[in-house]
């Protein structure tokens, strides 16, 4: 594995590694500057949550720190490590804002969400019971249970979303990026949904960064100040030490 992060002598406590580093990031498309001179850190245990405006630069900003845009100035780390060398994208878990399937693609809900147990090294790994298991609760943490055998195609907008969560949480991945991951949900499955990954953040080891048009639900939960803010997109913190909690399956989470 490449790294050259040997300066950083930052504190031994094990929750407090950088995930995320943005140094000085700038983004333009074409002449349009949408991100300027940007620095932010993520470390292990923060839940983000990130608010502005329509057109702020938020969905931009989440495609850099995924790798799929570069930024024009600047530089990103992603666990310690250039992005340009990272490799381990297993560990992260993205869901893009606008998600739909072709209505001909032929996967089953249950196959689309299987696949986020694997890199695309492992996609041809034997599925077993324990990958099932994973499969039937990330299912029924989203309630979507009684669709598994549907084509995804065929599915409502907001039943497709809700897939795109269940095979986000399936591998419990170190680092979850959430681009308005309600939009178009129901409001009880919306509930469940953050009081599952509130308490995955809080109990389970993960980080969160999270865009969101819900202001009093990001206050409410990650406090009324930002700790930064780049152009019209604020950034609200919240770091967690909470006591781990032992139980694995997602299901406990709801309560
Ligand atoms: N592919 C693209 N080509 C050119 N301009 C783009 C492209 N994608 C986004 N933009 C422009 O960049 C700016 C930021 O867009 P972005 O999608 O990052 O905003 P956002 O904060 O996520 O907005 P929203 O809340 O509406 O999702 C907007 O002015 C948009 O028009």
């Amino acid at each position: 594995m490449i790294s050259d992060n040997s300066t950083d002598s930052a504190s031994p406590a094990i929750c407090h590694d950088n995930i995320i580093e943005l140094d000085r990031v700038s983004f333009s498309y074409k002449d349009q500057k949408v991100i300027s001179d940007f620095s932010f850190i993520v470390k292990e245990r923060d839940f983000v949550g990130v608010i502005g405006s329509n057109g702020a630069g938020k969905t931009t900003l989440l495609r850099m720190m995924v790798g799929l845009l570069s930024p024009t100035e600047g530089q990103i780390r992603l666990f310690g490590e250039p992005i340009r060398h990272f490799r381990d994208w297993e560990r992260i878990g993205y869901v893009p804002q606008k998600n739909a399937f072709n209505p001909l693609f032929p996967a089953t809900v249950r196959e689309v969400v299987l696949s986020g147990l694997y890199s695309n090294k492992k996609v041809f790994r034997r599925i077993g019971r324990e990958e099932q298991r994973k499969c039937d609760d990330a299912l029924e943490v989203m309630r979507i249970g009684n669709l598994a055998g549907k084509r995804i195609g065929q599915l409502s907008g907001g039943q497709q979303q809700r897939v795109f969560l269940a095979r986000a949480l399936v591998n419990k991945p170190d680092l979850l990026i959430l681009d308005e991951p309600t939009v178009g949900i129901d409001a009880q499955t919306q509930a469940d949904f953050f009081d599952l990954i509130f308490h995955m953040h809080a109990h389970h080891h993960m980080t969160f960064l999270m865009v969101s048009h819900d202001i009093g639900m990001i206050e409410e939960q990650l406090g009324s100040e930002p700790r930064e803010s780049c152009g019209a997109i604020k950034f609200y913190v919240r770091h967690s030490h909470e006591q781990d909690c032992a139980i694995s399956d997602l299901k406990h989470s709801l309560i």
